[in-house]
């Protein structure tokens, strides 16, 4: 980090998103490069949530990708206390990686099949150069912290359940002690019930260690559980942003509302009320587009 930004810089929450433009280069029948997201500006402060919800295809993971410094940025800027993450060389990366980490969303692919448990979440602590001793004890610790029996050391990922599997990439995310951890919609591959259990451990987690996330969802319901202030992503662009419980449940964009009343509820009769809700919804955005000359 240079002395200039991190002094002028002083006070800000721990990652700052600004104007942010993410453009993918131009690429078979795509004859100019895409843009992905158009000025994107979110914060995240130390210790806290922020959901990202949105469709499929509306940037969510790209934004995601550039708080790892693995998108192709074109303008704005992605400060992580102070400093500039958006051009990272591959060394500067890896040595933010104690400090920003990720859980992806297939609990089958991120982990090794042919490493055990105890040297999946060892890896990261041997380059460190921890001792073998501290490290066995940081495995324990990482495991209990995540509900997983200690004797889970000596397996292999294929004798887990895919929720298991999650709490172990919890936990190999968790081995540095980072302050933030991209979550790339890591309970979207669980069923129900999977996906509470795992939801209420990322609560857990923050609760006892602090740690910041940035949290990605297609799902209005996941990001709700967790999030202090929720950000809605639309072709690239934030379309709405502030407060968990106000977005998620009584949002002021018609893309949120529409969101919000695309998500399935377990009772049949609110599930109804809500479809005619939706119906109301889109004829009067129709008719006002209509008068607006847009259609
Ligand atoms: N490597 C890439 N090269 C070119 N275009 C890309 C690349 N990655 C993503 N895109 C495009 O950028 C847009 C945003 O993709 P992104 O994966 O960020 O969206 P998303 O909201 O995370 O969607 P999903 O939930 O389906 O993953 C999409 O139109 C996608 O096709």
């Amino acid at each position: 980090m240079t002395e200039s930004t991190s002094a002028s810089r002083a006070g800000e929450p721990l990652l700052v998103i600004d104007d942010l433009v993410v453009e993918y280069p131009a690429k078979g029948f795509r004859k100019q490069p895409f843009r992905a997201l158009k000025g994107v500006s979110i914060d995240i402060k130390a210790g806290e949530c922020v959901g990202l919800v949105g469709e499929s295809g509306s940037g969510k993971t790209t934004l995601g990708r550039a708080v790892l410094g693995l998108a192709p940025v074109t303008g704005g800027s992605v400060r992580f206390k102070g400093q500039e993450i958006g051009h990272l060389s591959r060394k500067a990366r890896r040595a933010l990686s104690d400090e920003i980490q990720v859980v992806f969303q297939d609990p089958y692919s991120s982990l090794n099949p042919s490493l055990t448990i105890e040297q999946t979440l060892a890896e990261p602590l041997r380059v460190k150069k921890m001792s073998a001793a501290d490290s066995s004890k940081r495995v324990r610790k990482l495991l209990d912290q995540v509900g997983l029996p200690s004797d889970a050391a000596d397996r292999l990922p294929r004798e887990f359940s895919g929720g298991q599997r999650q709490r172990i990439a919890i936990a190999r995310a968790l081995a540095l002690s980072p302050e933030l951890i991209v979550c790339d919609e890591p309970v979207s591959a669980l069923d129900l019930s999977t996906q509470a259990r795992v939801l209420d451990l990322f609560k857990d987690i923050q609760e006892e260690t602090g740690v910041a996330y940035l949290f990605v969802s297609h799902d209005l319901a996941v990001v709700r559980h967790l999030s202090h202030r929720v950000a809605v992503m639309y072709h690239g662009e934030i379309v709405e942003y502030g407060d968990g419980d106000k977005v998620t449940s009584d949002p002021d964009h018609p893309y949120t509302q529409r969101l919000l009343l695309a998500a399935p509820v377990p009772d049949p009769i609110r599930q109804e009320q809500r479809r005619a809700d939706r119906r109301r919804l889109l004829e009067s955005q129709r008719e006002m587009e209509l008068q607006a000359g847009a259609v």
